[in-house]
């Protein structure tokens, strides 16, 4: 079994990203959506983006983002991908053809139901990322910390490359890891010391143990 890789989300200063780049993230994501404390505008995020080397992809999180927004961000932090959440199969497809950039549909879990909407992901998503429901009350759709119950993914036939995401952290990812078989695992707030506070000693623990060293 190969070794699994990691993304560390919701990177908004220099030392953040060198942490993540020295424990040897596959991934690192900027999120866009303004109501998260993890926000970055274009200027920003094309300040600090280039200290991300070519071999490490860059992730763009979205909710249900325009076109202009897209646009935006992939201008500014030169993105390899777009992490799309609360999008449509429809929107997802039609903003990766216009694109043609590597999409990814989130998908909120937290029944078995909710797997369901994977097979329409699938055709539309080059990866899907199983994530946590939020509650309806919440202000994000990610990055809360909350995780759902991955006995939920025990026997399921995934229909398209996925990943892991939602409530990891240092302690809990060598179980995640062994429950799922995930092969990409993506961490936000259990990499922080508050919302939006990113932690260089949890960044690089994260990954010593989703490495298993
Ligand atoms: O991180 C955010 O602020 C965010 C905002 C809007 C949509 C998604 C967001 N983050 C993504 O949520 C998951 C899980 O995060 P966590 O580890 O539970 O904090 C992850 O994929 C982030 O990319």
């Amino acid at each position: 079994m190969p070794r699994p890789t990691a993304k560390i989300c919701g990177l908004s200063t220099p030392a953040a990203i060198d942490a993540a780049v020295r424990g040897g993230a596959s991934h690192v994501g900027f999120v866009f959506f303004p109501p998260s404390p993890r926000n970055v505008g274009f200027e920003q995020v094309r300040s600090i983006a280039g200290r991300v080397p070519a071999h490490i992809r860059r992730v763009g999180v979205f909710v249900d983002p325009s076109d202009d927004l897209i646009d935006g961000a992939i201008a500014s932090a030169a993105l390899d991908v777009l992490q799309l959440h609360k999008t449509t199969p429809d929107r997802i497809a039609a903003i990766r053809a216009r694109t043609r950039r590597e999409t990814w549909g989130a998908l909120a879990v937290k029944t078995r139901a909710d797997l369901d909407k994977a097979s329409a992901l699938a055709g539309a998503a080059d990866r899907i990322l199983y994530d946590a429901k939020t509650p309806d009350s919440a202000a994000l759709p990610g990055g809360m910390g909350v995780r759902f119950d991955w006995a939920l993914l025990d026997g399921f036939r995934h229909p398209a490359p996925w990943a892991l995401s939602g409530g990891l952290d240092a302690a809990n990812i060598g179980e995640a890891l062994t429950r799922t078989g995930a092969q990409l695992v993506d961490v936000s707030s259990g990499v922080e010391t508050a919302p939006g506070v990113k932690s260089e000693t949890r960044i690089l623990a994260f990954l010593r143990a989703a490495a298993g060293t």
